[in-house]
């Protein structure tokens, strides 16, 4: 039976859960369960804190997890990124009072509070900066206005709480985050092509293909197919099949989501009809 580490709560949780059903998988009713078996797909979900997920999958115990690639990179555990979830999307970045610094070079003497300490002693290192960092669980923004520090480093999504707090960010972004599974490194040869992993992996990618296409199916006739299949080229090639109406061709093929209504125009232009689409509700490539 595959062991699969999930969030039990915070940004990755929902997200996480909620991709995990789409792609077939039993899912926990209540969020105190922190054990869920799926006979059925012979799994085991463990729904454990974000910041400990690398730390159990690092160990061997767990086969997979699902975390933030800045919380893995934070834990320094020996666990790797196999497969990008394209969900709790953010920058981590320093921020300070405006004019406290005009770069990270200004930050050395001062003290930059965290909850991500790993990343950011490491970037101060790297950067050749000797400034103290401090370890706060959250709500980091406010410790500059409480004095406990003069810089802050942390998610920034919207950059709502920045603002919020009066607080600009300095330099570029230390890195970019966002939900990935995990697993441990140096796993042998056997293990790398583990069937039970791969067959995780590969719903999971499913549903992230049918999340961002959709089927498009249109009628055009004979003579425009060859530009209307290059405004269509599907992931394999299109679907073509004759028509009652002599001269006119059925296309079917796969879209991205977000371009599906620039494309819809651009075949109506010229002279597609008929033209539908639907959404994908599974798939596997
Ligand atoms: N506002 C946000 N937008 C996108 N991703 C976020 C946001 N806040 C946190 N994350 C991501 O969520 C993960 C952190 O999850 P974690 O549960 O530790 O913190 P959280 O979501 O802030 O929850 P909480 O602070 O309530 O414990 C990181 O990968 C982080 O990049
Ligand atoms: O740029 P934004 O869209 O404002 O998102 C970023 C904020 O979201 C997270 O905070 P959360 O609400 O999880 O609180 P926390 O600071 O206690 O973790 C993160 O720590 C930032 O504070
Ligand atoms: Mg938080």
């Amino acid at each position: 039976m595959l062991r699969i580490a999930i969030p039990n709560k915070g940004s990755l949780s929902g997200p996480a859960s909620e991709m995990l059903h789409e792609a077939g998988y039993q899912q926990r009713k209540e969020s105190k369960e922190l054990r869920l078996v799926d006979p059925e797909n012979e799994v085991e979900f463990f729904y454990l804190r974000p910041r400990d997920i690398a730390i159990y999958v690092s160990s061997g115990r767990l086969d997979i997890g699902i975390t933030g690639r800045d919380l893995l990179l934070d834990s320094g555990a020996n666990a790797e990124e196999i497969l990008q979830l394209g969900f709790a999307r953010s920058t981590f970045r320093y921020a300070t009072k405006p004019g406290t610094a005009t770069g990270v070079k200004d930050f050395g003497g001062m003290t930059v509070a965290t909850s991500y300490e790993g990343i950011v002693a490491k970037h101060l290192a790297d950067e050749g900066i000797d400034a103290a960092v401090v370890h706060l669980d959250g709500a980091v923004e406010t410790a500059i206005e409480l004095g406990v520090a003069q810089v802050i480093a942390d998610v920034v999504e919207t950059g709502t709480s920045l603002r919020n707090a009066g607080l600009e960010v300095i330099g570029e972004p230390i890195m970019k985050s966002e939900a990935v599974v995990i697993r441990r490194t140096g796993v042998s040869a056997e293990e790398a092509v583990d069937p039970k992993v791969a067959q995780f992996l590969r719903r999971l990618q499913g549903v992230l293909v049918a999340r961002s296409y959709v089927m498009m199916d249109y009628d055009c006739r004979a003579e425009h197919l060859e530009a209307a299949v290059a405004l269509t080229p599907g992931l394999e090639s299109p679907t073509i099949s004759p028509l009652h109406n002599e001269g006119w061709v059925a296309v079917r093929s796969m879209v991205p989501a977000k371009e599906s209504q620039r494309v819809m125009d651009d075949l109506y232009e010229l002279g597609a009809r008929a033209i539908l689409t639907t959404a994908i509700h599974a798939c596997r490539l």
